[in-house]
């Protein structure tokens, strides 16, 4: 498979701290996909999202883009990395520039990276954006942020996004700031941008929910490490993973329609005090063994579509591939539209 992106033995430390660790993960240039990543507070989530963006480097491991060290792209690529990369973050506010309309946000983009020869073609291309995310252009343009609901902002900013016909969306919690009403319409909409587009979405989430309803797989993070990844049908559906089984457990199956809050998961002070270079999720694990204190374990593949990395699947083999989407569900669909 050629790789879109992918982070290959991607570590990211500061100081003596380890936000992310030994992650290697490639996406398809082929088929387009919606890949979650899930965890706690501070799994590193967002660290790993930054990378994948290009600001920040890893401190060891590489961040490909296209076969490209994203560190070390010429001036060229880097641009060209930018155009076909884009962000979507939580609290689009900040984007705003409140004294200017927001017209301005989707007017920028189009001139900085010469997207129309005309003024009518720019025209035209912001319009067919805005209806992409659902957006009624005569009702949104020309008004001030201010003058729009959080839901309606941020999708101006997935409309900005797909102006430039990313290869790739990078959107890290793009709802949690949004009325839970709007919610699934704005994930749905960027599963019609993957569908109709074959734009990959990277979605960064604390809710296995919505990571269960739009994709198809998941990287489940504990404290920097994969501990669960794989289809969202096997992970969620059927987690391995002690940690994925607390955190699916507070989910109230088999509805999933109660977004999945991350409950604290009790430590006892023995357990706390205990130095643990081998599984980060020891101190917490109602399954711990003697062995899980001194080891990292390896990647386990308990059953197809899935690895965990937990000691109780020790009887089962090991990944043959680094590469957590190596037993990623290949996405049922291919790109219906390319780029211009
Ligand atoms: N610049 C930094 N300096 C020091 N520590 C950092 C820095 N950035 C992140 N961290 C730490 O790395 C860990 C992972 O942070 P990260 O923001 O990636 O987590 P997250 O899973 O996105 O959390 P949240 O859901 O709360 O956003 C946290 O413990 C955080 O405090």
């Amino acid at each position: 498979m050629s790789a879109l992106i992918e982070m290959r033995g991607v570590t990211k430390t500061y100081g003596a701290f380890t936000a992310l660790n030994d992650v290697t993960l490639s996406l398809s240039d082929t088929s387009p996909s919606m890949t979650a990543v899930a965890g706690e507070s501070g799994s590193g989530k967002t660290t790993l999202a930054r990378m994948m963006l290009g600001f920040i480097n890893p401190s060891h491991g590489q961040v490909l883009y296209q076969g490209k060290d994203v560190a070390r792209m010429t001036g060229a690529e880097q641009r060209q990395f930018r155009r076909e990369v884009q962000p979507v973050f939580q609290d689009p506010f900040d984007v705003f520039n409140p004294f200017y309309r927001i017209d301005h946000v989707l007017e920028t983009p189009v001139k900085r990276y010469k997207l129309a020869d005309s003024d009518t073609k720019a025209r035209a291309m912001i319009e067919d954006a805005l209806k992409r995310v659902g957006l009624r252009p005569q009702d949104t343009l020309g008004r001030f942020p201010h003058e729009l609901s959080g839901g309606q902002r941020q999708r101006i900013m997935v409309a900005r996004a797909v102006l430039l016909r990313p290869r790739l969306i990078i959107a890290d919690e793009p709802v949690s700031m949004v009325d839970a009403s709007l919610r699934a319409t704005i994930l749905d909409e960027l599963k019609t941008l993957n569908r109709e587009l074959g734009i990959s979405i990277v979605y960064i989430t604390h809710d296995l929910t919505t990571a269960f309803q739009i994709c198809d797989n998941i990287m489940i993070l504990y404290r920097g490490n994969v501990s669960e990844a794989g289809a969202v049908e096997r992970v969620i559906g059927a987690p391995k993973h002690p940690y994925s089984q607390l955190l699916v457990s507070s989910i109230p199956l088999p509805d999933l329609s109660k977004a999945w809050g991350g409950e604290e998961i009790p430590v006892s002070e023995a357990s706390a005090a205990r130095p643990n270079p081998g599984c980060k999720f020891a101190p917490r694990c109602p399954h711990v063994m003697e062995m899980c204190w001194d080891n990292l374990p390896p990647k386990y593949v308990p059953d197809s579509e899935r690895l965990a990395t937990c000691f109780l699947y020790r009887d089962a083999p090991v990944a043959a591939s680094d590469d957590v989407a190596s037993v990623f569900r290949p996405p049922n669909h291919s790109i219906t539209t390319t780029a211009p």
